[in-house]
Formats: structure tokens, C-alpha cells, sequence
């Protein structure tokens, strides 16, 4: 059985989890994890001096229960596919004799914790500019909801610092327009898994 993971980090709202979810619709075998999944409870979390929850940091999420589950994908793919109620399907290459498991880590900081980034064999990261950010952010309602200012007190200087320090950790990054049309940035990611997929079947690795 056969590996891969790929990473989907990006801004916030940068359409990290449309593009994930296209991707495992259209993938066979393949799993989503979410960060956004691992947030620590809302009393857990610090205020910083301004009075502002520190969401967008790293401290704010329980990574080690994101890294537990992705050890138990990476343990046995085949099992915690199907504990997800998923069902497995060969490749549609007549050939293929052997199947590829595929893991999507979804999340706006998967590459600033690095034992996470180490893990993957794919990363893609999604931007957009501030103007449509931030008017994407208002639209949504995150629990807790943002505090009025939020937004320019808090999420986007964040971004620029967490940007700034994924930069000096991460190499082979692939920028993704998220102002392109959905199906396009599907097509271009889908694209090049799927030929990651056919090397996997081809080689031995
Ligand atoms: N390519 C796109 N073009 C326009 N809007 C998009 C695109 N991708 C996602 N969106 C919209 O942007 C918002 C945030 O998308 P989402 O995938 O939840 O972002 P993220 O997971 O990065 O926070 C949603 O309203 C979604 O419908
Ligand atoms: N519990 C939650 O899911 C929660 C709560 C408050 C803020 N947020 C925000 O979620 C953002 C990250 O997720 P997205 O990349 O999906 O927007 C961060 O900017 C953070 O401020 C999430």
C-alpha cells in the first residue's frame, strides 16, 4: 500500500477547505484532516494586551491531537479510511495492481509546526488579498465570533508574521491565486496529485 500526503494551507478564507473537499471528492482513497478541527476550548485560549482571544497562533490549537490522528492515518490508511465510514477504490488504471492512500492536511498554520510540514510530500498555499479577506472574514461566523476590529487588530498582522516565519521554515511551497475560479484551482491541484499518484503505482516508492 502506498502513501501521500498533501498540505492545503493558505490565509484565512483563502478557500483552504473548498479546495480540500473537491480534492477528496474527486481522489480515490483519500482522507481529509481539518485543522480548524484541533482548537483548543475558547477559555484555553490567551488574550494579548490589546484584548484580543490569539486564535491565529499555534498555542491556540492542540497539535498534538492533529499529529495523533495523522499517525493513525499514517499507521494503517486502509483502517482509519474506513473508520470514516469510507469505502476504498482501486485506481481507475487497469493495470495498477496496488492502491494509493492519499491524506489531505487542511489548515491555515500546517506549515508553520514543522514536525507537521515534514510529513508532507505536497504543499500548496492559497492567497488572496486583503480587501477580498477581509470581506470574506465578515461574511463568515466563526464560535466565537470576531470581535469588532478583529480582523485589522488581530487576524491580519498575524498572518503577516506567521507568513513571514512559514517562509523561513519552508521550501518547495506552491502559491495558489484563490482569487482563480474555483474549478480552476481545483483543476491545476488535481492535476498534479494525480500524476503524483500515477509515479507512486509506477515505482516503487
Ligand atoms: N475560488 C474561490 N472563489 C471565490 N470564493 C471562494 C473560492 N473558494 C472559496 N470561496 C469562498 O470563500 C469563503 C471561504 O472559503 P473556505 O474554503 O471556507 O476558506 P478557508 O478554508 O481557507 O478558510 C467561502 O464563502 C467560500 O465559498
Ligand atoms: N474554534 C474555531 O474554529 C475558531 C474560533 C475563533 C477564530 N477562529 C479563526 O479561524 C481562523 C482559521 O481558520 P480558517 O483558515 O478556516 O479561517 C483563524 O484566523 C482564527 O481566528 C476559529
Amino acid at each position: 500500500m502506498k502513501r501521500l500526503i498533501i498540505g492545503i494551507g493558505g490565509i484565512t478564507n483563502g478557500g483552504k477547505s473548498t479546495l480540500a473537499k473537491s480534492l477528496h471528492e474527486h481522489i480515490p482513497n483519500s482522507c481529509i484532516v481539518a485543522q480548524d478541527a484541533f482548537f483548543k476550548d475558547d477559555s484555553l485560549v490567551a488574550v494579548d494586551s490589546n484584548g484580543f482571544k490569539q486564535y491565529d497562533d499555534l498555542d491556540a490549537l492542540r497539535m498534538d491531537r492533529m499529529m495523533s490522528e495523522i499517525r493513525a492515518w499514517q499507521r494503517n490508511p486502509e483502517s482509519f479510511f474506513a473508520s470514516r465510514g469510507l469505502k476504498p477504490q482501486f485506481h481507475k488504471i487497469p493495470e495498477a495492481q496496488d492502491e494509493v492512500y492519499v491524506l489531505i492536511i487542511e489548515g491555515f498554520l500546517i506549515f508553520n509546526y514543522r514536525p507537521l510540514n515534514e510529513l508532507m510530500n505536497k504543499r500548496y498555499f492559497l492567497t488572496i488579498p486583503y480587501d477580498v479577506c477581509k470581506k470574506r472574514r465578515c461574511l463568515r461566523v466563526y464560535t466565537p465570533p470576531d470581535p469588532p476590529g478583529y480582523f485589522d487588530g488581530y487576524v491580519w498582522p498575524m498572518f503577516l508574521k506567521n507568513q513571514k516565519e512559514m517562509e523561513e521554515i519552508v521550501t518547495d511551497l506552491v502559491y495558489l491565486d484563490g482569487m482563480r475560479v474555483r474549478e480552476d484551482l481545483f483543476s491545476a491541484v488535481y492535476e498534479e496529485v494525480t500524476l503524483e499518484i500515477q509515479r507512486r503505482l509506477d515505482t516503487n516508492c
